[in-house]
């Protein structure tokens, strides 16, 4: 395949179930070596995007490319290139780690000798060198799903699809385990697709990202540019607090403030005043304040980041909600 096409490469991707529109028009590129996270709430169509992609569920319409081949009427290439972390993945409990790994390696035709190198280096890979010989039954939820990431990385595959890897994994597992996600894929230019609901662990780990909400893919991009499209008019927001009770609403100050170039708007919030502005003038917005005689308490400037982009969609797309009902 063209080394420069995407890896995975959506197009008006749609799934109904009955009346219900579970994705909608989905278009989306996933290039080489990137970390992608599919941002949504329950029921949003982050699953439902996946098996589509896996060639597991037919769409109604569109299409899904997943390494150069249409996922839909090539399932079993795309299966070769990708392996697929599903959010309660099972393993033999009573076999340990290292017989459930060879045990894979088996299923996907790795001779024997190769395997059990493989499988040694994928063990220590996500530190588990040392449970090797325990049961699985025995493992934290942790170690489970640190077994999973070994177990779909058997095949060397191209792509890797993790839904919701880190639920029920206490946070500085969740820590270890986004970092050896990222860690893997730089190393190896492996990509990765990455379903969850949890926004910060999106934030730390993916270079892009999707927010999906009702089916539809509502954003996407870098964190820097996705606050940038959604707040562009206020990328900034200075907050002030006057030492004395003050109100800015119709103090001469206001207009100095409106009248700047850079200021977009004014409002007062319990004792603090929010200053929108299209550039980061903390300085100007200091002195200004000093010079008019205010002791200023606080002042903090405030840059959008993936908790504001997600609160606004997942807001409005409650809203819609509402509506609707
Ligand atoms: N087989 C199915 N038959 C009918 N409706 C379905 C089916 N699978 C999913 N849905 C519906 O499609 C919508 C999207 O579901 P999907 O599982 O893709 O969401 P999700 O974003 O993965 O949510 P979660 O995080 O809860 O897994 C939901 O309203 C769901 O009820």
């Amino acid at each position: 395949m063209d080394n420069k096409a995407p890896v995975i490469e959506l197009k008006e991707l749609t799934k109904q179930y009955g009346t219900l529109t579970a994705v909608n028009k989905l278009n989306l590129n996933i290039e080489k070596g990137e970390v992608f996270g599919l941002l949504g709430p329950n029921g949003a169509g982050k699953s439902t995007t996946i098996l589509m992609m896996l060639g597991l569920t037919e769409p109604t319409s569109g299409y899904a490319g997943v390494c150069g081949y249409n996922a839909t009427s090539s399932p079993i290439e795309v299966k070769k290139r990708v392996g697929y972390l599903p959010d309660n993945i099972g393993f033999y409990e009573n076999r340990t780690g290292l017989e459930n790994l060879m045990y894979m390696a088996r299923l996907n035709n790795i001779p024997e000798s190769e395997a059990r190198d493989r499988v040694s280096h994928l063990l220590h890979k996500v530190g588990l060198e040392n449970a090797a010989e325990k049961k699985v039954g025995a493992y934290s939820r942790g170690m489970k799903q640190r077994l999973g990431l070994a177990d779909v990385l058997v095949k060397n595959p191209e792509i890797i699809i993790l839904d919701e890897p880190t639920l029920g994994i206490d946070p500085s597992g969740v820590r270890d385990f986004l970092q050896l996600i990222r860690q893997l894929s730089k190393e190896q230019q492996l990509t990765v697709l990455l379903s969850s609901h949890h926004l910060h662990q999106i934030q730390q780990v993916c270079d892009r990202v999707g927010i999906f909400v009702n089916g539809s893919l509502i954003a996407k991009g870098d964190i820097p540019t996705l606050s940038k499209t959604l707040f562009e008019s206020e990328p900034f927001m200075i907050e002030v607090e006057i030492k004395h009770p003050f109100s800015i609403t119709g103090h001469p100050l206001e207009d100095v403030l409106l009248t700047m170039e850079e200021v977009s708007g004014i409002k007062e919030v319990n004792r603090k005043i929010h200053i929108a502005c299209t550039e980061d003038i903390t300085p100007v917005i200091a002195k200004t304040f000093v010079e008019a005689g205010l002791d200023i308490l606080y002042l903090c400037k405030k840059e959008y980041g993936l908790d504001e982009i997600y609160q606004r969609y997942f807001e409005e797309s409650h809203e819609n909600q509402y509506h609707i009902a």
